[in-house]
């Protein structure tokens, strides 16, 4: 079903969608072979059955927002802390996945799917969210390559290198991370609204694939996913799990309309939010029989941190490059989460280093190549067991690494990490240290404009200045910037003692934007949406109110709608 992407189709036939479901994208044929009425319809029921619960999540979220600002900080909420305390543990572990020691990360992208099974990693996380612009064109075509990709039948024709991709015998596994929440699908309009991004990314993979990928690749498990950016709050057993919950029962409700086993779909939740970090124990208890475990969203997780204390002047980062892994908060977030995971028999995944292979400059690439090394020796060494990969070339060493968990394919057992109890909020709430620079606040703004303009024109992940850069990298550097400017925090690392006002980010604005135009080159420059994603970073980043997400934010500039008014097929 390879797409030919150049041609061009007149938007002449429609989509066969059963009642109150209008699609407004563009219609092709090899869309319609995914966007069929039973998954259409499929959708659907998963919106009308859950849309009210999500409404009430995201309120929850608002209320959680009010609550920090007006000063309180997040911490374990007493209500539940007898799941904190009890003895129970999730379901185990399913056989095909007993070993992820290595997972490769991408969007979901035809050549970079087939290139990532074949990687070498165990696992493949197939992302529609911090590695996608959810474009209908990116969404639709990504559906269509995971279907061709679960049926084994994916290749890709490289045809200005002459080069065909086809899979190789032996492939990883399949994870599939759908949108978060907070995203609409304003292309699938049900009884009159958009869609909940992540219910038409889940249902229509779920429809056309759990039958195939529970026969090859999960060995009668399956379908596996990733679930993320969630904000789970609150101070009531009600409301401390909800986002777990609707996973779970939306789970529940797909594997009903499968006729297959209750506990079938397997899920791992990244921990991206701080205020998730406190309700690890309540994920995975309330998501017990179809959990398979918890991974470090660092990216995201350092966004939120910036984000939850968005009204907290005394907690304030300094440059992004200085707030990793080694920071007290962030490895006492990774350590907790290897302790509650091996507590409850599931895997607790590591997380992305952002470096990415340098391919001019060996020396640079030696060192990056042994930052990802250090990075993931940590991870092994403090008992995750898995890590992840942006790009293959990283892979022999994440292996290599994870090699020190000998022949064991998991670290479950042997590395409780008990002394981990010990850990406290004041541990996951610490301030992170270091100083602030006017080159932070510079590459803060030459990054989130370019991955802005990239971003705007389809590309979700792109390379920048040797490191991979995503929605969540570019949000820290989004935040960063405003909180700086909200603040008017002195750049107390250059000596220069100069504090960051509107006026100076202006200045930094147009001199970043000279540098980029530099660097790109006049006519790339001209050809890319440099200008507009000048203009929305600048906005962002200088808002009086803080938006909750860039890529919500600045979403309707890739929306386009199809007229709808036309002759059915
Ligand atoms: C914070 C988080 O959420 S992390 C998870 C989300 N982010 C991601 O998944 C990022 C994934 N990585 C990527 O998108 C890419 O590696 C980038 C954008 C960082 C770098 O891309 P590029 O500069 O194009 O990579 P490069 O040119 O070195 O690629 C070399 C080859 O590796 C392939 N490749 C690179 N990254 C990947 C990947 N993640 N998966 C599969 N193949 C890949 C390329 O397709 C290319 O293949 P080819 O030789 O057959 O043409
Ligand atoms: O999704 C991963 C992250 O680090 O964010
Ligand atoms: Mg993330």
């Amino acid at each position: 079903m390879e797409l030919e992407t150049s041609v061009y189709r007149p938007n002449v036939a429609v989509y066969d969608s059963p009642d109150g479901v209008e699609v407004r994208g563009r219609y092709d044929q090899v869309f319609a072979k995914i966007l069929t009425r039973e998954a259409l319809g499929f959708v659907a029921e998963l919106q009308r059955e859950f849309r009210g619960h999500v409404r009430y999540a995201m309120e929850c979220r608002r209320e959680a927002k009010r609550r920090y600002n007006s000063g309180a900080v997040p911490g374990f909420d007493p209500s539940t802390k007898f799941i904190r305390d009890g003895e129970w543990v999730c379901a185990s572990v399913p056989p095909a996945v007993a070993d992820r020691r290595v997972e490769i990360t991408g969007p979901v992208e035809r050549k970079m799917i087939i290139n990532a099974l074949n990687s070498g990693a165990k696992v493949f996380m197939a992302d529609f969210e911090d590695a996608l612009s959810p474009s209908w064109e990116n969404l639709m075509k990504g559906q269509v390559n995971l279907k061709d990709a679960v049926d084994g039948t994916i290749t890709f024709h490289d045809k200005s290198r002459n080069k065909v991709y086809k899979l190789n015998d032996q492939v990883a596994k399949l994870f599939v991370r759908p949108r978060g929440w907070h995203l609409p699908e304003a292309h699938i309009l049900i009884d009159g609204e958009p869609a909940t991004g992540c219910l038409v990314d889940f249902g229509l993979y779920f429809f056309h694939n759990y039958a195939k990928f529970r026969q090859t690749q999960g060995s009668g498990f399956g379908p596996f996913f990733y679930l993320q950016k969630w904000n789970i709050l609150g101070t009531s057993l009600d409301q401390a799990d909800q986002e777990a919950k609707i996973w779970n029962s939306v789970f529940e409700r797909a594997e009903k309309m499968a006729g297959i086993e209750r506990g079938s779909i397997r899920a791992t939740v990244l921990i991206e939010t701080l205020p998730a970090v406190f309700q690890m124990n309540e994920i995975l208890y309330e998501l017990r029989d179809h959990s398979v475990g918890l991974n470090c969203g660092r990216w995201d997780y350092i966004f939120s941190y910036v984000k939850t204390f968005q009204a907290h002047p005394d907690r304030l980062l300094p440059d992004r490059v200085l707030v990793g892994m080694g920071q007290h908060f962030m490895r006492s977030y990774s350590d907790l989460l290897i302790r509650t995971c091996h507590n409850r028999g599931v895997h607790a995944m590591g997380g992305m280093a952002a470096q990415i292979p340098i391919r001019d400059d060996p020396k640079a690439n030696e060192m990056a190549l042994n930052l990802v090394k250090k990075d993931k020796l940590r991870e092994v060494r403090a008992g995750h067991d898995g890590t992840w990969a942006a790009h293959p070339g990283l892979i022999p060493i994440c292996m290599d690494a994870f090699s020190h968990m000998g022949n064991n394919p998991n670290q479950i057992k042997s590395m409780k990490r008990d002394d981990a109890s010990a850990i406290t909020e004041e541990d996951l709430l610490q301030i992170p240290r270091g100083v602030r620079t006017l080159e932070g606040l510079r590459l803060n703004t030459r990054v989130g404009i370019q991955y802005l303009a990239a971003w705007l024109t389809g590309s979700g992940s792109v390379p920048l200045y040797n490191l991979m850069e995503d929605a969540a990298t570019a949000e820290i550097s989004r935040v960063q910037n405003w909180q700086w400017i909200r603040y008017g925090v002195e750049l107390n690392g250059d000596g220069l003692g100069v504090r960051v006002s509107k006026e100076l980010f202006g200045r930094v604005v147009e001199e970043e934007m000279e540098r980029i135009e530099k660097e790109v080159g006049k006519d790339k420059f001209k050809k890319g949406m440099y200008k507009e994603a000048c203009k929305m970073f600048t906005k962002q980043c200088t808002a009086a109110e803080l938006d909750d997400f860039l890529t919500l934010a600045v979403y309707d500039h890739i929306v386009a709608h199809y007229p709808i008014n036309v002759s059915r097929l």
